[in-house]
């Protein structure tokens, strides 16, 4: 079965200045999840926010009900230490810990002291991020071939097999950049081996792309600047949907 259409709006582009009103706003205008990107200006060369502030948030909108339900906070870990801060985030009220396979691999360098497997090994990470109690995502950069993603899916238990494959469609580090048509390709791959897995795309989505992104079989859109710069961020978020579901219909 085809996995449901999932609109995860970037907070990103939220008016900080009232992001816990924003963020519950968002939702009343029929997002799914909120699509929380957290940066550490070292993984990536921009800084956002850490566990005080997505607490605060949670405090605005209420926790999902149901796995994958209306406002699982979708944390998109742009950082390059992933397995330091799975404990903190889960207390914060995160839901699904997306981290980046990049990062994962080059953690050995930060914090040598931590020796444990899930620190570079994305399968015993994605099996930490279980055993805390939350859903657990991987993501790779436009530079990062889908192969790497294959042994991930292939040979892992259920404990190490991952509730979401995030591809991301820009190069991470901001919101409002242009959409990368070329990473499609990895999405359609993943779509045809695995007709159920959740799989996201973020960066540059909106109007004028999703249709492109829901062919090659993305189910889990994220959209920042097309949602927060609207008039009417419903219309944006059910163009967004219905594109998704239309694809869904064909096929
Ligand atoms: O992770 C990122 C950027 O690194 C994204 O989540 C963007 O924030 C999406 O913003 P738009 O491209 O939709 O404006
Ligand atoms: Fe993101």
């Amino acid at each position: 079965m085809a996995p449901k259409t999932i609109i995860a709006p970037s907070i990103l582009s939220a008016d900080f200045g009232n992001l816990g009103h924003d963020c519950a706003r968002t939702i009343g205008h029929g997002a799914d999840w909120l699509h929380v990107d957290i940066m550490d200006g070292h993984f990536v060369p921009n800084i956002t926010f850490g566990p005080p502030v997505v607490a605060k948030i949670r405090g605005h909108v209420e926790k999902p009900t149901e796995h994958h339900g209306r406002g699982t906070f979708d944390c998109h870990m742009m950082i390059a230490e992933p397995k330091k801060w799975v404990k903190e985030f889960k207390k914060a009220g995160c839901d699904l810990y997306c981290f980046h396979y990049e990062a994962a691999f080059s953690s050995a360098a930060e914090n040598p002291e931590d020796t444990s497997d899930e620190k570079t090994n994305p399968k015993a990470l994605i099996r930490y991020i279980h055993d805390q109690g939350l859903l657990a995502g991987i993501a790779i950069k436009p530079d990062t071939s889908v192969d790497v993603l294959w042994d991930i899916l292939e040979n892992a238990d259920e404990k190490e097999l991952p509730d979401m494959v995030l591809i991301m469609t820009v190069h991470p580090g901001f919101g409002g950049q242009k959409f990368m048509a070329s990473e499609l390709p990895k999405v359609q791959a993943l779509r045809e081996k695995y007709p159920e897995l959740n799989i996201e795309v973020d960066g540059g989505l909106g109007p004028g792309t999703i249709d492109q992104a829901a062919d090659a079989g993305a189910n889990v859109i994220v959209a920042g600047s097309a949602v927060f710069g609207a008039n009417d961020p419903s219309e944006v978020i059910a163009l967004l949907r219905k594109s998704v579901d239309d694809r869904k219909a064909r096929i």
